[in-house]
């Protein structure tokens, strides 16, 4: 793969604004999906005599809509709302800073090592919003599967989980999504630059690249994101819907799915993941492009 072309100095406000509009697109793009993946991914396999709630995406889809309306697939999705587009607007400031950090010769493109290296700094930063939204997303998503609902809402969740056990509690499940996280997002950002500039026509400045080729390259960034980040996913996510106790470590939970599914197990809801991964990061990708633009008009000298 070859270096990738230096982006004009965008300020880290400006990123970070850019990439909260970008995450409130990738949300409302993605969410339903989400809902399914997290659900699939967390339900019990069946043993001889039981049934499996949920025979694939479609069924979980299906049966999702039928019982719970448009709703339950949103279900869950206050934490994220306070959560993705704050999550994408340090994500795209942690890629920006990172850049900057990297490239001390600003006349010399910026290679697809450091890119790639900016965008693991981008997953550090986000690990700390991330971590507790994941634990209380997870926990809302599938808590209607039990039948026991347990938490009113986010900030229920939230108040609870830190009432019984503090903010170990909160932020259980912080190794697993960086181990998701840092490699993903690092793959994530070096997807859509190099993409950018192989989709810029010949002597086009990359900042003038049509909406579907933005299109283009944000969901096979997302499509690259997911395939490195669903086995650890798949980890957390159980990981952090377990009864207390449940799991020694996060070996253990490793273990346990391996024992009990095989590797299959740790790709569990790809379809549901992929089937979102494309079209939320195609819209993640324009909401900021596009938000970039508007603030480059606004406010062209800041
Ligand atoms: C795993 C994850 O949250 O991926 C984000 C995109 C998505 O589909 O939600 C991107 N990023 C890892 C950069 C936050």
């Amino acid at each position: 793969m070859g270096d990738t072309a230096r982006d004009p100095h965008i300020s880290p406000v400006k990123n970070f604004v850019a990439g909260g509009v970008g995450g409130a697109c990738l949300l409302f793009a993605g969410h339903p999906l989400d809902t399914i993946k997290v659900r699939l991914q967390t339900q019990h396999k069946a043993s001889c005599s039981q049934k499996v709630l949920y025979t694939g995406t479609l069924d979980c889809f299906r049966k999702t809509l039928s019982r719970e309306g448009v709703l339950g697939l949103y279900k869950g999705m206050g934490a994220p709302l306070a959560g993705v587009a704050p999550m994408m607007a340090v994500s795209f400031f942690g890629f920006g800073l990172g850049k900057q950090l990297l490239q001390s010769d600003p006349s010399v493109p910026i290679t697809s090592a450091q890119t790639f290296l900016a965008g693991t700094l981008a997953g550090v930063f986000t690990t700390v919003i991330v971590a507790p939204g994941e634990r209380i997303k997870c926990l809302l998503q599938v808590q209607s599967i039990s039948g026991q609902l347990k938490y009113a809402g986010p900030v229920d969740c939230a108040v609870k989980l830190y009432k019984q056990h503090g903010m170990r509690s909160v932020y259980k499940g912080t190794v697993l999504t960086l181990i998701r996280d840092v490699p993903s997002t690092g793959l994530y950002f070096l997807t859509y630059e190099y993409l950018k500039n192989v989709l810029t026509p010949e002597g086009e400045s990359v900042d003038r690249l049509s909406t579907p080729r933005i299109l283009l390259a944000g969901g096979t960034a997302g499509i690259v994101n997911w395939a490195v980040a669903l086995p650890p996913d798949v980890l957390k996510s159980n990981f952090q819907t377990a009864a207390d106790g449940r799991y020694s470590g996060l070996a253990d939970v490793l273990q346990t799915l391996l024992r009990e599914e095989g590797a299959r197990g740790l790709y569990k809801g790809l379809s549901a993941v992929m089937l979102r991964a494309f079209p939320a990061n195609a819209a993640c990708f324009l909401g900021f492009e596009v938000a970039l633009k508007c603030l480059n008009r606004l406010a062209p000298n800041w």
